[in-house]
């Protein structure tokens, strides 16, 4: 089964016009989706291939664009922020130039892009028969929820609006993985180690014990 995350990105720029070396300023904090991106897909040597990792993107100067990372089939791209945010920027310089930005657009292998909103992506998720779990500190503790189809939804150092909040009260179950309020990244790697205790989200081409 296929585990995905939505990582709202509230202030993170929309145009390829990204300094490499200010993510976090300039780039309306692209180190936090990279490290989002990272700690989603990778493994030590290898890739988690039934992965998918979208981020709404919804800085200036042309919100929203939401980029997706496919696990099975990313090539070329290593782990750290700057070699992923060089991919992003490649995906929003495609992004720019397509005229069909409704449609997913294939960046570079496993590396997409598309014109869609927060609301409009978990509404699409949800007709897709995906369960949505809203992962924030006072929800249910994820020891004693029952995972399945999930796409997981998490917000930056803001945390998601409250619009976006009162949309997602009647379509998802609020989980929290920890007391403490943590990184986004960190509790993606939370929510990986548990559903790999549980076996879930195993890839029928790829067995986990094969590593
Ligand atoms: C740095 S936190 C957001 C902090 C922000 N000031 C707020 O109040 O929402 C980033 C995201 O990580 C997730 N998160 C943080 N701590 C969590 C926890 N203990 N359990 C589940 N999710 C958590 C939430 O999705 C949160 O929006």
């Amino acid at each position: 089964m296929t585990r995905e995350f939505i990582f709202k990105a509230n202030k993170t720029i929309t145009s390829p016009e990204i300094n490499l070396k200010d993510l976090p300023g300039s780039c309306g904090r692209l180190d936090l989706v990279c490290r989002c991106i990272s700690d989603s897909l990778f493994l030590s040597h290898d890739i988690r291939r039934d992965t998918i990792f979208y981020s709404i993107l919804c800085g200036p100067p042309n919100p929203p664009v939401c980029i997706k990372f496919v696990g099975s089939e990313l090539k070329k791209v290593s782990p750290d922020e700057r070699n992923i945010a060089i991919f992003i920027k490649k995906a929003l310089k495609k992004f720019l130039d397509s005229k069909n930005k409704e449609e997913w657009i294939e960046s570079t292998p496993g590396i997409y892009v598309r014109k869609i909103g927060f609301k409009d992506l978990v509404m699409e998720k949800i007709r897709e028969g995906k369960n949505i779990y809203y992962l924030h500190k006072e929800g249910k503790p994820i020891e004693e929820v029952s995972i399945e189809k999930p796409v997981f939804i998490l917000g930056d150092h803001i945390g998601l609006l409250e619009e976006d909040e009162s949309f997602l009260k009647d379509k998802a179950i609020k989980v929290s993985v920890s007391p403490l309020e943590l990184h986004a990244n960190h509790c993606i790697v939370i929510v990986h180690n548990v559903l790999d205790k549980r076996g879930i989200g195993d890839d029928p081409n790829y067995s986990y014990s094969d590593r």
